[in-house]
């Protein structure tokens, strides 16, 4: 099997949104960054303009939230019709409540952890969750470098995922290219996130094209 590949619209181009969802019509989902100015410095896009997405993308919506509140919020995002919805681990007072309410409307859940938070919480409560995101940059804002040192962190989800028999996605965020694309999916990523190595640059390959870059440079998976 290969990787799952969710490009990242937070490097495309936002005023030509839907053009650019269709440039990616070879991966496998749409990553969509929401940021709040509150549990991140950094502001993006909300509700309305996610509904849109989804109306007009042909691909499933990976949301990310990155926003306070998310036991308030996130179930409105999955109300979209969202394909997966991942809240901040930080940022949730009841998360085992917060996933069946996301659950229950059919969508996927996932939780992110950002580089310094602990996994081990959550890999107790692998059957409350579809997803599990590990955070290789600080989240809020695209075009940083991997930070390696959460890769024990992914083995650990990884050696759990496993041994409970569930299936359990392991997605990576954050810095993603044809070089750490490798360590990822070495320490046990299955789902990868990539913004600026597909929307970066103006010039060279196409969207489509890097995506394939990564595909291949990632090779199977298990
Ligand atoms: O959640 C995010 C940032 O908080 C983005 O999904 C992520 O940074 C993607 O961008 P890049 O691939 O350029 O690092
Ligand atoms: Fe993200």
């Amino acid at each position: 099997m290969s990787v799952r590949i969710s490009p990242s619209i937070l490097s495309a181009d936002f005023v030509n949104l839907e053009r650019d969802l269709g440039r990616i019509s070879d991966a496998d989902l749409v990553h969509v960054d929401v940021m709040d100015n509150h549990f991140v410095p950094n502001l993006t896009l909300g509700l309305p303009i996610v509904q849109r997405i989804q109306e007009v993308s042909a691909l499933p919506l990976d949301v990310h939230l990155m926003i306070d509140d998310p036991d308030t919020w996130a179930p409105k995002y999955a109300e979209t019709g969202a394909f997966s919805v991942t809240f901040s681990a930080e940022a949730a007072a009841d998360p085992k409540k917060l996933a069946r309410d996301i659950r229950s409307t059919g969508s996927r859940v996932a939780v992110a952890v950002k580089p310094g938070t602990a996994i081990e919480p959550w890999l107790d409560m692998l059957d409350d969750l579809d997803m599990i995101l590990v955070m290789t940059v600080e989240p809020g804002f695209g075009g940083q470098s991997f930070i390696e040192a959460a890769m024990p962190k992914l083995a650990a989800a990884r050696r759990a995922v496993d041994a409970s028999g569930l299936d359990v996605w392991l997605e990576v965020d954050g810095g993603i290219n044809e070089q750490t694309i490798v360590t990822a999916v070495r320490n046990g990523a299955d789902t990868l996130v990539a913004g600026s190595a597909v929307y970066g640059k103006a010039d060279g390959p196409t969207p489509n094209e890097r995506i394939a870059a990564l595909r291949r440079a990632a090779g199977p998976v298990a």
